[in-house]
C-alpha cells in the first residue's frame, strides 16, 4: 500500500518542514499543517490506519500564557521538543509578559471539563501533566474526570506563585490539592516557595530541609516528589532533590546566572511527563529532564566502544556487554553495531539507553542517525565518510552530541566548523577491530590535540599495557581514551573496565 502523509485532524497533505526550530527539522517526524503553517502537527504514515494509541502523548491541563514563555505555550514547545503530542486544557487565561502577570481570566469549570471529555473520551492519553489550577472546582473537575479515564501518570506542577513573585492561586485551591489531586499523582514537583506553601509555610533554606519537605510532601500521597532548588540562596550548583519514597537523590547541574526563568518549571514538568509518556522509568524521566544537555568533555575519560562480533564471540547481549561496562566505570558508551539488523539494533539501544541514563552516562549511536533519533540517544559519533557532521546536527538539533573522526588537524578544523562536540583520534596503535585502519601514532595525535579546537579522545589498539603513556602524552584537549577489543574481546568486561579506569583516573 502507498504511503502517504497526511494531517490527523483534516486530512489534509502537510507541507514540508521549514528549517527553523532545530526538533522540527526531521521531515517524517513533525511538519507543518498546510492551513496553519506555525502550527506543528503530527502525522501518521498510514492514511487508512489513523490510529494515534501508539504515539506518545501529553495532555497539558494549564492557564495559557499571553507572553508564551510558560503555561500551555511552554508545555507545547517542550511536547514537540521531545517528540511527544500534546493536547491541551486551558484552565485560564492571563495576560502576563516578562515583566509580570497583569490580569487573569479564570474559565468556568464546566468547560474545563469540556474540554478534558473532548480529549479522554476520543485520544488516547498516556500521560496528564497540569500546571495552573486556578480555582477549588476546576481541581475537583479534574480529579472526578481522572478517576474516570485511566492514564499512565498524573505529572503535577504546583503552580501557585509566577517566577516574577505574583500569587497565581488562592489558599482554597491548596485544600483541593491536599485532599484530592495529591493522592492521586504520581509526581508533583514544587520549587522552593510551593514545596513551603503545601507544607504549610515552612521556611525551607537548605539541601537538607528539601530533603525533609520532599519526605513531607511524599506523606501527603504522591507517589514522587521533585522539590527544585533553583531559588535555593548561595548555592552554586542548581540542586534539586528527588525522592520516591525509598530512596533521595540530588540531582546537581551548574547554575544557569539569569534572571530569564520565567516557564522553567513548566518546561521541566512537561520534560518529564513526555519522557514519561515515551515509556521511560520516573527516575530516568526526571533524570534526563534535570540534565543540561550540554556537553561534558570530562565524560570522554573512558569511552567504550561496542562491538558486535565481540559480543556474539563471547555470548553476550549488546545490554549485558554495555551494563558490565557502566558499572565498570566506563564514563560515555558508543554503540557500534556494524552487522546488527536496523530492528534489533534499535531495541537494543533503547535497553541500552535505559542502562546507560541509570548510571548517568551519555549513550551515542556510531554511523546511524535514523537509530538515534529514534530512540532519542544522546548523541552520534560519525566518521570521515560516514554522514557530515554539519548535517548531523541539523538533524539531531543543538543538544545532542556529536563526535567525529578525525587523522589530521585539517579535519579537526571541519569538525569544529560542523558544530561538532569532540574527535575521535587515531589509530594512535594498530587496532585488528577496523579494518584498513591507518595508524597515526603518538606522534600524529599529539599533533591533532595541538591543532583541535574541540576536545579529543584517543583510540585505535588502546589497552591496559599503553593508556598511560597515551594519557600521560600530556596533550592538550585530550580527555580520555576509547576502547573496543580491550574491554569487550575478553572474559570479564567489568573487571577489565574497572583496571583501565583506575589506570586513566
Ligand atoms: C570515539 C571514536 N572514534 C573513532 C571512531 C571511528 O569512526 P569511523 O571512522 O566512522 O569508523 P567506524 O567506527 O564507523 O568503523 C569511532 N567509532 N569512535
Ligand atoms: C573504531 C575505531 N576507529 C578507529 C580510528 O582510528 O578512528 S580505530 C577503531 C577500532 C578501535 O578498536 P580497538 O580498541 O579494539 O583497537
Ligand atoms: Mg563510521
Amino acid at each position: 500500500m502507498a504511503t502517504q502523509l497526511l494531517c490527523m485532524c483534516c486530512g489534509a497533505q502537510p507541507q514540508p518542514q521549514p528549517q527553523a526550530a532545530p526538533f522540527m527539522r526531521f521531515p517524517f517526524w513533525n511538519s507543518v499543517h498546510p492551513k496553519n503553517p506555525t502550527s506543528v502537527v503530527r502525522v501518521q504514515a498510514e492514511a487508512a490506519d489513523m490510529n494515534m494509541n501508539s504515539i506518545p502523548h501529553v495532555l497539558s491541563v494549564a492557564g495559557s500564557d499571553s507572553g508564551g514563555g510558560a503555561g500551555i505555550q511552554a508545555d507545547l514547545k517542550t511536547c514537540a521538543a521531545r517528540r511527544v503530542y500534546c493536547s491541551t486544557v486551558i484552565t485560564a487565561v492571563t495576560a502576563q509578559n516578562t515583566a509580570g502577570v497583569q490580569g487573569l481570566n479564570i474559565l468556568p469549570e464546566d468547560f474545563v471539563a469540556d474540554q478534558l471529555h473532548s480529549v479522554l473520551s476520543d485520544m488516547h492519553v498516556h500521560v496528564v501533566k497540569t500546571g495552573m489550577l486556578p480555582s477549588l472546582n476546576i481541581v475537583k473537575v479534574l480529579c472526578q474526570t481522572l478517576r474516570k479515564f485511566p492514564i499512565k501518570a498524573l505529572v503535577v506542577d504546583p503552580v501557585m506563585i509566577s517566577t516574577s513573585g505574583d500569587v497565581l492561586v488562592g489558599p482554597s485551591v491548596l485544600a483541593g490539592f491536599l485532599e484530592e489531586l495529591l493522592p492521586m499523582t504520581d509526581i508533583v514537583t514544587p520549587n522552593i516557595k510551593e514545596a513551603s506553601v503545601l507544607l504549610g509555610g515552612v521556611p525551607l533554606k537548605s539541601v537538607s530541609d528539601m530533603r525533609t519537605a520532599a519526605k513531607l510532601i511524599h506523606d501527603l500521597g504522591p507517589r514522587n516528589v521533585l522539590v527544585k532548588g533553583g531559588d535555593l540562596p548561595n548555592s552554586l550548583d542548581a540542586i534539586d532533590v528527588f525522592f520516591d519514597g525509598e530512596e533521595f537523590y540530588e540531582l546537581c547541574s551548574p547554575r544557569v546566572n539569569t534572571r530569564n526563568s520565567h516557564g522553567t518549571g513548566c518546561t521541566l514538568a512537561s520534560c518529564i511527563a513526555a519522557e514519561l509518556a515515551k515509556g521511560s522509568s520516573m527516575l530516568s524521566a526526571v533524570k534526563s529532564s534535570c540534565r543540561l544537555n550540554r556537553f561534558n568533555p570530562n565524560d570522554l575519560l573512558l569511552y567504550a566502544v561496542t562491538d558486535s562480533a565481540m559480543n556474539r564471540k563471547w555470548g553476550r547481549s549488546i545490554a549485558e556487554a554495555v551494563k558490565a561496562a557502566v558499572e565498570g566505570g566506563a564514563t560515555i558508551v558508543q554503540l557500534r553495531e556494524k552487522d546488527a539488523e536496523t530492528r534489533d539494533f534499535l531495541e537494543a539501544a533503547k535497553v541500552c539507553l535505559e542502562i546507560c541514563h541509570s548510571y548517568g552516562v551519555p549513550l551515542l549511536i556510531n554511523d546511524r542517525i535514523d537509530v538515534a533519533l529514534a530512540c532519542d540517544a544522546d548523541g552520534v559519533h560519525v566518521g570521515q565518510s560516514d554522514m557530515p557532521a554539519r548535517l548531523a546536527r541539523t538533524l539531531l538539533g543543538p543538544e545532542k552530541i556529536i563526535g567525529v573522526s578525525c587523522k589530521t588537524p585539517e579535519q579537526a578544523h571541519q569538525a569544529w566548523i560542523d558544530g561538532a562536540d569532540y574527535i575521535g583520534c587515531g589509530g594512535v596503535y594498530p587496532t585488528n577491530t577496523k579494518a584498513n585502519n591507518r595508524t597515526i601514532g603518538l606522534e600524529g595525535l599529539k599533533e591533532v590535540c595541538l591543532a583541535s579546537t574541540l576536545p579529543v579522545v584517543a583510540i585505535g589498539g588502546i589497552g591496559l599495557s599503553n593508556a598511560r603513556e597515551v594519557m600521560k602524552l600530556g596533550a592538550p584537549n585530550l580527555n580520555g581514551v576509547a576502547v573496543v577489543s580491550a574491554l569487550f574481546d575478553r572474559e570479564c568486561i567489568l573487571t577489565e573496565t574497572r583496571n583501565l579506569h583506575a589506570l586513566v583516573s
